[in-house]
């Protein structure tokens, strides 16, 4: 699965910035109760008001705005200016691989994540997604609270790193620290962890039972690496 976005808000402002235009948002009026409410902006171009839209964020309104700045005449934008702006966009091409693990085949399973890098980077995906545990496999149940295994698991996530030049990935793997055991997801972004976080909301319906062997993670904390680090620089 691969798929693009665009942020229309800030390509309007980099329009602007690149036609010298004083681009400006601002909420004129925010309608409705303490349990939904929606914001009413304007887009202003030179202070002059030429578009507005309804959201339920301040932000949400700029996809329409900039069709109606398209369509704006006192804007005059010709088609060719339409494009630009459109070429301009940023996006990001963002993948998804699902892979067949089966815990304790450490080496299969690597190898499996390694030619999945390959192939997004041979499509120049830029944001490549595992799923949780793909490191280990899903099911290595009370592996998971051994010692070793997170800690296997964490070498594992090392030797990805050359792997992972020029693309990202975010790709999960149990993490121990002291007695507890967190199902996490690193982020790995051009050879380097920029941050690990742990799942805060655990699956207990069904067949799933994670309780039994992770700790819930922090909202917006990203665990501490640095004794990653150091344990890297042992291992490698
Ligand atoms: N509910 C979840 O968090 C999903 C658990 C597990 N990854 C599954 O797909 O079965």
């Amino acid at each position: 699965m691969i798929t693009t976005t665009t942020n229309y808000k800030s390509k309007i402002i980099e329009w602007s910035q690149k036609e010298n235009k004083k681009a400006e948002y601002q909420v004129v009026k925010i309608n409705g109760n303490q349990r939904y409410r929606e914001f009413v902006v304007v887009l202003q171009i030179n202070d002059a008001e030429i578009a507005q839209g309804k959201g339920s964020t301040r932000k949400k309104p700029s996809k329409k705005h900039l069709k109606m700045l398209a369509k704006s005449s006192k804007l005059q934008l010709s088609q060719l200016n339409l494009r630009q702006i459109t070429n301009q966009m940023s996006s990001i091409k963002i993948a998804g691989a699902t892979l067949n693990q089966t815990p304790l085949d450490w080496k299969g399973n690597q190898e499996r994540i390694i030619a999945a890098i390959n192939e997004a980077k041979s499509k120049q995906v830029e944001l490549l997604c595992f799923p949780e545990l793909a490191i280990t496999g899903y099911g290595a149940e009370d592996l998971f609270l051994s010692q070793w295994f997170p800690q296997k698991a964490v070498s594992q996530l090392s030797l990805l790193l050359p792997h992972c030049e020029g693309i990202t990935i975010a790709i999960g793997l149990p993490i121990r620290i002291g007695e507890k055991i967190y199902n996490t997801v690193a982020v790995i972004e051009n050879s380097k962890i920029k941050g690990i976080v742990a799942k805060q909301f655990m699956a207990i319906d069904g067949v799933h039972y994670e309780f039994r062997w992770f700790t819930l993670g922090s909202p917006m904390r990203s665990l501490n690496t640095n004794w990653m680090e150091k344990k890297f620089l042992l291992e490698i």
